[in-house]
């Protein structure tokens, strides 16, 4: 018995919604951008890991620091409190695929492909809202606060608002289907947990008010069909961006050529330094990407993807890698 999943990769915060907004992308021309596990019965006395694929090299050298490890026996241990039963060994293979701190939730990718390969393996006996609470407890040990805006678009797709109330944990919202995300990774890293420690511990009052009604407004445009009035919206001069752009390099041209190019709108992907620039017309996403591809990225680990919003998130792909 061997089971594949593919995770793929997340815009975290979709700048209004710091923290709580977040989206699955996949990019248009069929490339796989997210994370691939393989779990497969074993024998021993503990899980086997074992990492391939482009960035495998980035990852921890010591399996047992690979996230991959205490996603086995955290899930190992839900499984005994929760069903009184025992899983045996496994081997999990990560395929992956997506660059460390590269702000698509890299990390995530691979906490929800592996715990989903691990509940798919065994016939799924927890459901999405105990998966995804175990997938943000996870992805809180690395980057040092439980925050569900990348592990929820990840796991369930599509455009995910966080609500953490009512034994909800996020639902989607309707997004505009005729958006381009044009995503660029300029190939350095930015910790997460350092690219949170740099923001403000509090905020203005008048700051507050702003960015509730940003977010209540970006979400109302959303559900009411408007893009010009969501797209607006779709800015954060309050919360993480003025205090995360000096992190990376070229990001204030990004933005001033996302301006005079006509898109909708641009920001940091997640903690960064990937960016995205938003546009509804494929000819102008093709030349935003060759334009990023030339002005942005800065070495051969960097690159730039025309998405679409995945509507998918996790699935089982297979078997085999
Ligand atoms: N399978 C894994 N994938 C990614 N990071 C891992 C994994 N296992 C362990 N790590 C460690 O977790 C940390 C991830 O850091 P961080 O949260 O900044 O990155 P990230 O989740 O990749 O960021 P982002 O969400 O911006 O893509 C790194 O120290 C990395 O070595
Ligand atoms: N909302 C988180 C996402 C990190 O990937 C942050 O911006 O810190």
């Amino acid at each position: 018995m061997s089971v594949v999943v593919y995770a793929p990769a997340s815009t975290a915060n979709v700048s209004v919604g710091f923290d709580s907004l977040g989206a699955a992308l996949s990019p248009i021309d069929g490339q796989l951008l997210g994370d691939r596990v393989l779990v497969e019965a074993a024998s021993g006395d503990d899980v086997i890991i074992e990492n391939v694929g482009p960035y495998a090299h980035k990852l921890p050298a010591d399996p047992k620091q690979n996230i991959l490890y205490d996603c086995y026996h955290y899930f190992v241990k839900q499984y005994a409190e929760h069903h009184s039963k025992v899983l045996g060994c496994v081997k999990m293979t990560l395929e992956k695929n997506l660059p460390i701190g590269s702000g698509l939730g890299s990390s995530a990718c691979s906490v929800v492909a592996a715990l989903e390969g691990l509940n798919a393996y065994l016939d799924s006996p927890f459901n999405k809202e105990q998966m995804l609470i175990m997938m943000g407890e996870l992805e809180g040990q690395i980057s040092g606060s439980v925050h569900y805006d990348n592990v929820a678009p990840c796991y369930l797709g599509g455009m995910q608002l966080m609500l953490q109330e009512a034994g909800v944990t996020s639902q989607a919202i309707p997004h505009f289907e005729d958006w381009y995300w044009i995503v660029a990774y300029p190939g350095i890293n930015i910790s997460t947990a350092q690219a949170r420690s740099i923001l403000p511990a509090q905020y203005r009052r008048q700051d507050t008010l702003e960015f509730g009604r940003n977010l209540a407004g970006f979400v109302h445009a959303s559900y009411s069909k408007q893009p010009e009035l969501a797209a607006a919206l779709l800015k954060d001069n309050i919360v993480a961006e003025p205090y995360r752009a000096k992190l990376i390099p070229g990001f204030d041209e990004v933005r001033s050529y996302a301006a005079q190019s006509g898109a909708l709108a641009s920001g940091i992907s997640g903690s960064g330094p990937t960016v995205y620039i938003v546009t509804p017309v494929l000819e102008q996403a093709e030349r935003t990407k060759a334009w990023l591809e030339q002005h942005f990225i800065q070495n051969e680990d960097g690159f730039c993807h025309v998405c679409k919003i995945d509507e998918q998130g996790t699935r089982v792909t297979g078997t085999s890698l």
